[in-house]
């Protein structure tokens, strides 16, 4: 049976983002219906994984115990609404440092397809930044933009071709529940 796999960015898509960085817990803050939008899908049978630039840890803003008490924390909200979160994959590196997983590297999305054993081609990768569309592309999965966070400053860029846009997280739950 072909696994139905999505594969999120975080910042902007399940949580407000800050150009100050997410710095602790206390700044995770869910966006409306984020969290219900991933209970539902695990729900109807979708693997939502993560896949996330983290570079503050690089920075020295936030450490690793930090950064795995928010995904705990992500995790506790979705299990509260009866849904799981799969792999959470994150680039704890600089822009500078070269390594494969930073986006719009793909690397953490050959991550997470070799660690559910998939295609990569046609999953949806939904972001807010244009890397994360970059990402998506250069491993043939589906572009999707969603407009919170820093989508619609990204939505004025120039996209890759093929990039869907929804409102929101809810938005593409309903459309890949629903359809
Ligand atoms: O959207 P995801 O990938 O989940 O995470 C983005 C964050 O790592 C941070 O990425 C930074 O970019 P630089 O890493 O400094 O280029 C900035 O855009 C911050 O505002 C943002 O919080
Ligand atoms: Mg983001
Ligand atoms: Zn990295």
């Amino acid at each position: 049976m072909l696994l139905k796999l999505l594969i999120l960015d975080r910042d902007g898509v399940i949580n407000y983002d800050s150009d100050a960085y997410i710095k602790s817990v206390a700044e995770w803050i869910p966006l409306p219906g984020s969290i219900e939008a991933i209970a539902q899908l695990s729900k109807a049978g979708w693997t939502v994984a993560v896949a996330t630039n983290q570079s503050g840890i690089a920075r020295g803003y936030y450490d690793l115990a930090t950064l795995d008490a928010m995904h705990a924390r992500l995790r506790a909200l979705v299990a509260e609404q009866g849904g799981k979160v799969g792999l959470i994959v994150y680039c704890p590196h600089g822009p500078d440092e070269g390594c494969d997983c930073r986006k719009p590297k793909p690397g953490m999305l050959k991550t997470i397809a070799a660690h559910y054993h998939v295609e990569l081609n046609n999953v949806w990768f939904v972001g807010d930044s244009l890397g994360d569309l970059e990402a998506a592309k250069a491993v043939d999965s589906q572009p999707v933009l969603v407009k919170t966070g820093k989508g619609e400053k990204t939505q004025g860029k120039t996209l890759p071709v093929g990039t869907l846009i929804f409102d929101d997280l809810a938005a593409i739950a309903a459309e890949l529940i629903h359809n």
